[in-house]
């Protein structure tokens, strides 16, 4: 996959944390305290979250079955605007005023923003889904100067400005790399990538391959694990896998150069 570029400058000390739908509605003290720890330590940090299984509720209730193709929904014209709607008026949001009142300064974005733009990933196969094709690096920076932690819904818009659905490790992804962030924590329901039910402390690229080949890692995984391996490729030096509880820190590699020729990907124990 082409990784997403920023024709500005990065912004430096940058970590982008992604929080799942799953993990959303229950988010623990202990994360929102970890989110204030970074931040007093001089963190740039930049939120993406998911929102997935509000989706689905609110697909249910207008009797719309979707289909996913490896974790990435196949979006129709008449599902779009109900994804907009759900993602940034309910999820961000909620999740914008959460942060705030833990006394964090922070601000909800989308596409709409112009923190990054997107293009159709393959219209014929997934519909109004999009995929990052540039980040403003210097917008994110702005804020972040600001002291205000931007919180980014996974929806972009099309050239003609028409609402597209980003899966939310791959927008995580795309901005980690366009902001050259040091560390990308992928935040979900599970502490890391199970195999035959214990975590793996790390997985490397063929692992990975592996496991995705013979059904050890399946959908909403997927994108998680590809989101994982496009960063270290783009230069991204660390990537986690991980629940809420956060435990430890992002685990940063001591040397990038391997990292990038392994391409290991850190889960947490
Ligand atoms: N090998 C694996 N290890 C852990 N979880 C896995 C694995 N393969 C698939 N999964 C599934 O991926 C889910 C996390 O993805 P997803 O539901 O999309 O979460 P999120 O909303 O946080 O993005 C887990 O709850 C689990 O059902
Ligand atoms: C194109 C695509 O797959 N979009 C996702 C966006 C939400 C998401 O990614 O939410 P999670 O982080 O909770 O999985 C979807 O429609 O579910």
């Amino acid at each position: 996959m082409t990784m997403s570029k920023s024709t500005q400058a990065i912004v430096p000390n940058c970590h982008v944390i992604k929080i799942g739908g799953s993990t959303l509605a229950n988010l623990s003290e202990a994360f929102i305290k970890s989110l204030k720890r970074r931040v007093a330590a001089g963190q740039n940090i930049i939120v993406v979250h998911g929102g997935g299984p509000n989706i689905n509720e609110a697909l249910a209730h207008q009797d719309i079955v979707s289909e996913t193709i490896d974790g990435i929904r196949v979006t129709t014209p008449e599902m779009i605007a109900t994804i907009r709607n759900i993602l940034i008026g309910e999820v961000n949001s909620g999740l914008v005023g959460k942060i705030n009142a833990s006394g964090i300064s922070a601000a909800g974005l989308s596409g709409f923003d112009g923190v990054f733009t997107c293009d159709y990933l393959e219209q014929e196969i997934y519909g109004e889904v999009g995929v990052v094709t540039d980040v403003n690096a210097l917008k994110f920076k702005l804020f972040l100067k600001g002291g205000i932690i931007p919180v980014v819904a996974c929806i972009g818009t099309s050239a003609t400005g028409d609402p597209l659905n980003i899966n939310a490790d791959t927008l995580a992804a795309g901005i980690a790399s366009g902001v050259q962030a040091e560390s990308l924590l992928l935040v979900t329901d599970t502490p890391g990538i199970k195999k035959d039910g214990v975590t793996v402390t790390s997985a490397s690229e063929q692992d990975i391959r592996k496991w995705v080949a013979n059904g050890i890692i399946y959908g909403g995984m997927i994108p998680k694990v590809q989101a994982a391996l496009d960063c270290l490729e783009s230069g991204v030096k660390a990537v986690q896998i991980t629940d809420d509880t956060l435990v430890g820190t992002t685990v940063q590699a001591t040397n990038p150069l391997i990292t990038r020729l392994t391409k290991e990907v850190h889960t947490n124990a």
